[in-house]
């Protein structure tokens, strides 16, 4: 580990007003340090750091410049947000992000008064801060509002919905678009093509009445630097048109790592008395650090690395993970199925589709952080006789629910979700955790929903969704590493609604859904070694059931346990409505459904978040002998 940056001017800054009582002039050394900071800092923790590298300028100009946190500043994302956190009276814990007890990896609002809005999916910054400036002028206050938000999330349809909104309200807010071309891959959609005109293009007709006004309120004499300020401001002011048309003032693009150009135009847009502005800044992601600069992600998101090499050291893997079976068996399905098509929403690498992308350009898409439009452009895809497996995250499926009932599920399609980051995610945190899907997909008429227990499992899932016309289908697997079980050359067709029995037992039966069967597994032998015999059963499928397979070991076993990485109301849920509908809890079976507690849990590695969650083998012990009326035995970890 290399020593600490040398930070003598970052040194005085606990919080913004201690940046605010400094001259301009210090301000590219603080810029410096800062950058510094972050670089150490998450060398140490992994994390986020392309995103905060781009915006290190902007973090120093936008608190040199307003008033936070009575000025509201929202990060949209909010995984650029380290240099703010830093510059926010959080420097001191910086290197506990995203660790467990530590800081978040997202602007969080418990965290800190200068986080007004918590963040981490995507395009949520201007319905917020519109919300924050029409509350302001309920209230007669003068305060600013400002969001900062990155050319990918402006490629969600919530960022139009509320700019849309915020023009016909004509609130004063701030929007800065931090455009560095780039979201985690890069970028996709009419605007990404359109940013890049306005950032090269020359265009420049008359300008607009509220151009002159604001390049007027311009800082006279100009320097020569703020003139460059000017230029663009003026030079590119009516590029753009679209942003005007929903009734921005548009100014830019400006360079967003040039505190002469920043600054300047930061404090006359403060200055204005307008409705709603929007600052075109282009940045880089990655700025100031080579590996970054220069690696194709840009360091989106690193483990820990060596700040000399940039060299990541990241943990060497036991097993393949989920992602990659997924993407490898999706590849082998797609060679024997010409109508296999895949689509992302702007997460190709993290969804593996970035590989089956390389076996087929012309059959993968990614949509841009568009899940709604993923789940729907998907369905489309079905009516046509494609085979689309939609492969987005269970957190970000969330923000395609309505299309998956309303598109999808109502019309019986048969479109294939490979939902990934099922369960609990670790450092990432509530935010991201794959909490509900079972319970929100499975609630749905004529969905099949399955998750596998281990890797091969997985595969036999995919080949399974392949071969699925009959309708909807999906499929949830956790983040990381598999078991390490052997895995198939190519996957088994499975039977719909079918589970298996993995061991048998006579007094306990465990019943797992999806990722914690390696735990009942172990939960089975500390069970036998008390003296109680255990079967362990994996389910399968949390829709349609295998009710046969459930109502057996109902009869044949004193206590049924079910447990899934999910909320109430999946598995467990399903099965108690099984079991009561068909009056087979009238005999004094002990049934206990084991879920996520009914709270968030934040960051920390998966395995301690599931022993907080209670679903490790300990807990279900533990559940054993509770619905036996015993103390329970101590589990011993091998
Ligand atoms: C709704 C949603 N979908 C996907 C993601 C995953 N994600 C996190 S950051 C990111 C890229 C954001 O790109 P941009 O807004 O340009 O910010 P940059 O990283 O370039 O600073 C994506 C897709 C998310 N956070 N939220
Ligand atoms: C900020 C964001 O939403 C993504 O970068 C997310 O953190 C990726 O998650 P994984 O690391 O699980 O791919
Ligand atoms: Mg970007």
């Amino acid at each position: 580990m290399t020593d600490r940056p040398i930070t003598p001017l970052l040194d005085t800054i606990n919080i913004p007003a201690d940046l605010r009582t400094l001259p301009e002039s210090d301000l590219k050394q603080v810029a410096e340090e800062l950058r510094n900071e972050l670089i150490d800092a998450v060398s140490r923790t992994g994390g986020h750091l392309g995103a905060g590298l781009g915006v290190v300028e902007l973090t120093v100009a936008l608190h040199y410049v307003f008033e936070t946190p009575d000025d509201r500043l929202i990060w949209d994302v909010g995984h650029q947000c380290y240099p703010h956190k830093i510059l926010t009276g959080r420097r001191d814990r910086i290197r506990t992000l995203r660790q467990g007890g530590g800081l978040s990896g997202f602007t969080k609002r418990a965290e800190s008064e200068y986080d007004p809005f918590g963040a981490a999916h995507s395009s949520t910054s201007i319905s917020a801060g519109l919300g924050m400036a029409v509350a302001r002028d309920l209230d007669d206050r003068k305060n600013n509002i400002i969001a900062v938000i990155g050319d990918g999330a402006m490629s969600a349809g919530m960022a139009y919905e509320a700019m849309n909104n915020a023009g016909a309200q004509h609130s004063r807010l701030i929007v800065i678009l931090n455009d560095n071309d780039m979201s985690i891959a890069p970028p996709v959609g009419a605007m990404s093509a359109y940013l890049a005109r306005l950032v090269s293009g020359r265009a420049y007709t008359s300008i607009r009445d509220a151009a002159k006004h604001l390049v007027q309120s311009l800082p006279k004499p100009l320097k020569e630097k703020a003139a460059r300020a000017e230029e663009y401001a003026r030079g590119f002011w009516t590029g753009g048109t679209m942003f005007e048309e929903l009734g921005f003032y548009y100014v830019g693009p400006i360079d967003g790592h040039n505190l002469d150009h920043l600054l300047p135009v930061l404090k006359n847009v403060r200055d204005t008395h307008h409705g709603p502005v929007l600052i075109h800044a282009v940045t880089q992601k990655g700025k100031g650090y080579p590996p970054a600069e220069t690696s194709s992600d840009k360091y989106h998101g690193v483990a820990r690395f060596d700040v000399v090499t940039g060299k990541q050291a990241k943990p060497v893997a036991n097993a393949p993970s989920y992602t990659r079976v997924f993407a490898d068996s999706l590849i082998s399905e797609a060679q024997a199925d010409e109508r296999i098509v895949a689509v992302t929403a702007a997460m190709p690498d993290g969804t593996g589709l970035d590989l089956f992308g390389k076996s087929f350009p012309e059959r993968t898409f990614d949509v841009g952080i568009a899940e709604q439009h993923a789940v729907t452009f998907s369905a489309g895809l079905a009516t046509e006789g494609y085979k689309p497996f939609c492969a987005i995250y269970s957190t970000f499926l969330q923000r395609g629910y309505d299309q998956v009932v309303h598109d999808v599920a109502i019309q019986g399609l048969p479109v294939r979700f490979a939902i990934d980051r099922a369960g609990l995610v670790g450092a990432d945190g509530p935010t991201h955790a794959g909490a509900f899907d079972t319970a929100y997909l499975s609630c749905l008429p004529g969905f099949v929903v399955m998750a596998p227990g281990d890797e091969a499992e997985l595969r036999h899932m995919v080949a399974t969704a392949a071969h699925y016309d009959e309708g909807p289908i999906a499929f949830r697997y956790p983040r990381g590493e598999g078991r390490g079980v052997e895995l198939p050359d190519r996957g088994e067709v499975l039977e719909i609604g079918k589970g298996r029995v993995l061991r048998e037992g006579t007094a306990v039966a465990l019943v797992s859904f999806g990722g914690r069967l390696a735990e009942c597994l172990i939960a089975a032998d500390e069970l036998e070694a008390a003296g109680l015999s255990a079967t362990v059963a994996d389910a399968r499928f949390a829709k349609p059931l295998d009710e046969e397979l459930i109502s057996r070991l109902a009869r044949e076993h004193e206590v049924l346990i079910t447990i899934e990485e999910g909320s109430v109301g999946g598995f467990g849920s399903h099965v108690l409505q099984m079991l009561a509908t068909n009056g087979m809890l009238d005999n004094g079976l002990k049934v206990r459904p084991m879920v996520l507690p009914d709270r968030f849990i934040d960051q920390d590695k998966p395995e301690a978040m599931y022993a907080e969650a209670g679903l490790d083998a300990a807990a279900i012990v533990a559940r054993v002998f509770e619905a036996l009326g015993r103390d329970a035995v101590p589990v011993r970890r091998a």
